[in-house]
C-alpha cells in the first residue's frame, strides 16, 4: 500500500519520550530550568518567562483538570496582529446543505504535485457542532509534500487527532517533538503551537478536531484493570526548545477560521515544562484487542482507543475506534461486521491493508460515512464468503488497520466533500448483489 511513497528523505534518530496517559509530566532541556517548589517564582531560572496553558476551566474537577506550566524564552503574547487568512478548503461549516441518508464513500486523495504543507493540504470532509458550542467534531484529510517552513500553527478551537496513512510526520510542538508514522496516532491539545514536518517526501492522512470533552481512555468495566489501549503505551515529548529569530508567521484557528500574525521568533521556545496538558502519541499496533471467544460479533465499542464523552452517560461526542489485526474464532457466527443501522454516525478510514467488511472499494487513505440510521454492512462479496466460511478454523486477520470516528451527532459532509471527484458515486452498488435467500420451506437454511 505504500507503493506510491517515494524514497525517504530524512533519516531520524529515535526521539525520547515520557510514558503514561495525561499524567503529571515534568521535563527540562537545561538542568534546573524547572522552578522548584512553586510555579511562578519572582525570577525564573535562566531568565525564562513562566506561562500557564489551561486546557480546562480552572475549577474543573481534579480528575479532568488539565493544565501545564511552561518556562520559555518569550511569553506567548509576543506576536504581531492577526489578520484573516482565508483557506477555503479548511473550515467548520457543517450546515451548508441538508444531510442525505445516502451511504457515502471516497477514494484516497491524489498526492500533490505542487509544493504544499500540512496547513495548506487540509481539506474538510465532514463534521458536526462547533468550538463555540463546545461539542462536536470536524474531520479533515490532509496531503502534503513539504514541511511547514517559517510557519507555526495553533488550533484554539479544538484538540487535534492526527491519523497518518502515508508518510511519517514530526510534530514539533511547544512541549517537544513527536514522530508518528502510519498506524500511529497523535493528539495535540487545543492552543498548543506546533509545526508539522515531513520525514518522508509525501504525506497523506486524516486529522480530526474535537470540540467536546478531551479525548481520554475509556473505562474498562468488567474487562478489568488492563486491556484495550494501555496507559503505559502513550508517549509524551520531552522539552526541546528553539532559540531562533526570523520572519515567521503564526497561523491560528479560532471560531472555524484561520488567522495569521507575523512572529519574529520561533514560538517553540519552551525550555522546561510540567503538567498534564501535553501532546501524546500512541502506536495502534500495541492495542490489546478484546473480542468474543464464544459466539457473535461484538459491538465495535469493544475496540475503542479514546473517547470524548458527553454529559449523557455512554453517548460519546467522539469514540475513536480501530479495527486492528485479530483472531476470529466465534462459532456458528457470521464473523465479519453485521448489517446494521446505528443511531450514532460513523466516519471510517483505512490505514493499512483491507477491511474485513469490504472486499474492495474501501482503500487505504479513503473514507466512508454512514450517518444516523443509514443501513450498511458487509458488501455482497464479503457476505457470500463469510456465510459459507469453514468455522472450524479461526480467521487470523493480519495486516490491517481501519479506524472509525463514531459520534452521537450527525456527521455532516461538506459541500466540497460531496462534489470532489474522489467520491464514489456508485458506492451503493457494492450491496446490489445481495440476493433474497428466503425459503419458507426450510428452517435451517443452508
Ligand atoms: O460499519 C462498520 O463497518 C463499523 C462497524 C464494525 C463492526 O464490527 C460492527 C459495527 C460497525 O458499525
Ligand atoms: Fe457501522
Amino acid at each position: 500500500m505504500n507503493a506510491q511513497l517515494k524514497p525517504q528523505t530524512q533519516a531520524v534518530e529515535p526521539l525520547r519520550y515520557q510514558t503514561g496517559f495525561a499524567q503529571e509530566f515534568a521535563s527540562e532541556a537545561l538542568p534546573g530550568a524547572l522552578p522548584e517548589g512553586r510555579n511562578s517564582p519572582q525570577r525564573c531560572p535562566y531568565g525564562l518567562y513562566a506561562e500557564q496553558i489551561s486546557g480546562t476551566a480552572f475549577t474543573a474537577p481534579r480528575h479532568v483538570n488539565r493544565r501545564s506550566w511552561t518556562y520559555r524564552l518569550r511569553p506567548g503574547v509576543m506576536h504581531g496582529e492577526f489578520q484573516p487568512f482565508p483557506r477555503p478548503a479548511f473550515h467548520n461549516r457543517f450546515d451548508e446543505q441538508a444531510v442525505s441518508p445516502n451511504q457515502l464513500r471516497w477514494s484516497p486523495r491524489e498526492l500533490p504535485s505542487a509544493d504544499i504543507d500540512f496547513v495548506d493540504g487540509l481539506l474538510t470532509m465532514a463534521g458536526a457542532g462547533s468550538a463555540r458550542g463546545q461539542s462536536g467534531l470536524a474531520i479533515h484529510t490532509y496531503v502534503a509534500n513539504r514541511s511547514m517552513q517559517g510557519r507555526f500553527f495553533c488550533n484554539a478551537d479544538a484538540e487535534m487527532l492526527f491519523i497518518p496513512q502515508l508518510g511519517r510526520l514530526r510534530l514539533a510542538t511547544e512541549l517537544g517533538h513527536l514522530d508518528i508514522e502510519p498506524q500511529e496516532i497523535a493528539v495535540v491539545p487545543r492552543g498548543i503551537r506546533f509545526r508539522v514536518e515531513l520525514l518522508d517526501s509525501e504525506a497523506r492522512g486524516y486529522a480530526a478536531e474535537n470540540f467536546g470533552a478531551h479525548l481520554r481512555l475509556p473505562d474498562l468495566g468488567p474487562i478489568g484493570s488492563n486491556g484495550l489501549a494501555n496507559p503505559r503505551d502513550f508517549s509524551t515529548p520531552v522539552a526541546c526548545y528553539e532559540d531562533v529569530e526570523g520572519d515567521f508567521e503564526l497561523v491560528q484557528k479560532l471560531d472555524g477560521q484561520l488567522w495569521r500574525a507575523p512572529i519574529a521568533h520561533s514560538p517553540l521556545d519552551v525550555v522546561a515544562w510540567h503538567g498534564n496538558y501535553a501532546p501524546y502519541k500512541y502506536d495502534l499496533r500495541r492495542y490489546n484487542t478484546i473480542g468474543s471467544i464464544s459466539y457473535d460479533h461484538p459491538d465495535p465499542s469493544i475496540f475503542t482507543v479514546l473517547t470524548s464523552p458527553t454529559d449523557t452517560a455512554g453517548t460519546a461526542n467522539i469514540d475513536f475506534v480501530i479495527f486492528p489485526p485479530r483472531i476470529l474464532a466465534m462459532q456458528n457466527t457470521f464473523r465479519p461486521p453485521w448489517f446494521h443501522r446505528n443511531v450514532a454516525s460513523e466516519f471510517m478510514g483505512l490505514l493499512h491493508g483491507a477491511y474485513d467488511a469490504k472486499a474492495d472499494g474501501f482503500l487505504p487513505g479513503g473514507a466512508s460515512l454512514h450517518n444516523c440510521m443509514s443501513g450498511h454492512g458487509p458488501d455482497a462479496a464479503t457476505f457470500d464468503k463469510a456465510s459459507h466460511a469453514d468455522l472450524s478454523k479461526p480467521d487470523i486477520i493480519t495486516d490491517t488497520m481501519a479506524f472509525m470516528l463514531e459520534s452521537r451527532w450527525l456527521i455532516c459532509p461538506t459541500a466540497q466533500a460531496m462534489e470532489m471527484p474522489e467520491r464514489q458515486r456508485h458506492y451503493q452498488a457494492c450491496w446490489e448483489g445481495l440476493q433474497k435467500q428466503f425459503d419458507p420451506a426450510r428452517r435451517d437454511f443452508e
